[in-house]
């Protein structure tokens, strides 16, 4: 459990982030100047706010009002940067080794060497790595410090798609796998969909709203912060059975999804996110069309935009899904609240990036 609370300014800016945040990925979100670097330097004391209460699982870091305020060194907290700030001159292991007592190893070094997949890598120099490995072992380095917090500041940003699509599995894994709370800056919406338990949204120095992934992106209101471009739902799915034309079939709420073959076993978990965009709307069950995702539902709300787009909020079984159309089609189709519909969506339209594993 993270507990933050942070008032500060400076000319032109003024932070106050409230937000408490269970375990798992606690992801903040915002666009560039939202005051996410701020909050994340005040949690980890390299910057110390007009006023600030900070505590990771009851441990209280910083409390200005008691005059409580612990240096960087005594928070006990791991930090992973853009770039993976490793010693060129020693190998991976020898990165991992920093700061840790020589021997011996012991289960939580084979562990975090077996979740970020990095055995065959420790003899090598930095230099010889990919920007995907260099981060991986950059995040080994700080779970063997032993952390009560991970503090990732925009890690993929540095990488291209290729290399965040390979890195992408290991960080589900820390999410599942490591006990401790990870708070993950980031402004890419894709990863945020991915990787969060939680998310808070911060714009222009204040907390819009925070709360579970699957609430946040599916809240029609906030389509104008994700960027409508960028919002979708995020839906929880179980892989029923890969076909032999190659078609990944899916259980989730709604009922059946058919996805391009997805990686995983029969009965395992994913994360789907379903952009608004590659979703439309039909009065009655449509026949002889050759989208594959048919799902049955009703319109739980209607954000009508400023300019001709509209967002339709449906609840399908106990998920939501949005629907980005235009108010012309929510006017001809006389769709209001509690209307049913069916949502439509090809199968094609859902990007493999936007698959991942489900939260075990
Ligand atoms: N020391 C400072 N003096 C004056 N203004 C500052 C200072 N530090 C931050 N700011 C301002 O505070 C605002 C928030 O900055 P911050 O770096 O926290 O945003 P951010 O969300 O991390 O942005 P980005 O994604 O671009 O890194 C910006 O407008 C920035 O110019």
């Amino acid at each position: 459990m993270i507990e933050i609370c942070i008032r500060h300014e400076v000319p032109g800016f003024a932070l106050t982030c409230d937000f408490t945040a269970p375990a798992g990925v606690t992801c903040l979100f915002g666009h560039s100047g939202s005051g996410k670097t701020t909050v994340v330097n005040a949690v980890a004391g390299l910057l110390r706010p007009d006023a600030a209460r900070i505590s990771v699982n009851g441990r209280m870091l910083e409390d200005s009002g008691a005059g409580l305020w612990l240096p960087p060194h005594q928070r006990r907290i791991g930090y992973v940067f853009q770039d993976a700030r490793l010693f060129p001159h020693m190998t991976v292991a020898g990165n991992l080794a920093y700061g840790i007592p020589k021997e011996p190893k012991g289960a939580a070094w084979d562990r975090v060497i077996g979740i970020l997949g990095i055995e065959a890598l420790l003899e090598r120099k930095p230099r010889s790595l990919s920007g995907g490995e260099q981060q991986r072992v950059a995040i080994g380095r700080a779970l063997l410090s032993g952390p009560d917090l991970l503090l990732m500041d925009e890690p993929l940003a540095a990488l291209d798609g290729p290399r965040k699509d390979e890195i992408l599995p290991y960080l589900e894994r820390l999410r599942d796998e490591v006990q401790i709370p990870i708070l993950y800056v980031s402004h890419a919406v894709s990863e945020v969909a991915r990787l969060a338990t939680t998310v808070v949204l911060l714009e222009r120095g204040r907390v819009v709203r925070s709360g579970p992934v699957s609430e946040i992106f599916a809240d029609p209101t906030l389509v104008p912060v994700l960027g409508a471009r960028d919002a979708g739902a995020v839906l929880e799915a179980r892989i029923v059975r890969h076909h032999d034309d190659g078609l990944t079939e899916l259980s989730c709420a709604g009922g059946t999804l058919w996805l391009p073959q997805v990686n995983g076993a029969e009965g395992s978990g994913l994360r789907v996110r379903i952009s608004a965009s590659e979703v439309m709307l039909a009065k009655e069950r449509p026949e002889g069309i050759s989208a594959l995702n048919v799902l049955e539902g009703m319109v739980s709300a209607i954000r009508i935009g400023d300019g001709p787009g509209a967002v339709v909020q449906l609840q399908v079984g106990d998920a939501q899904l949005l629907a980005r159309i235009t108010r012309r089609s929510v006017e001809a189709m006389g769709l209001n609240e509690g209307a049913r519909v069916y949502a439509v969506a090809k199968s094609v339209a859902v990007a493999r990036a936007d698959v991942g594993a489900g939260i075990r």
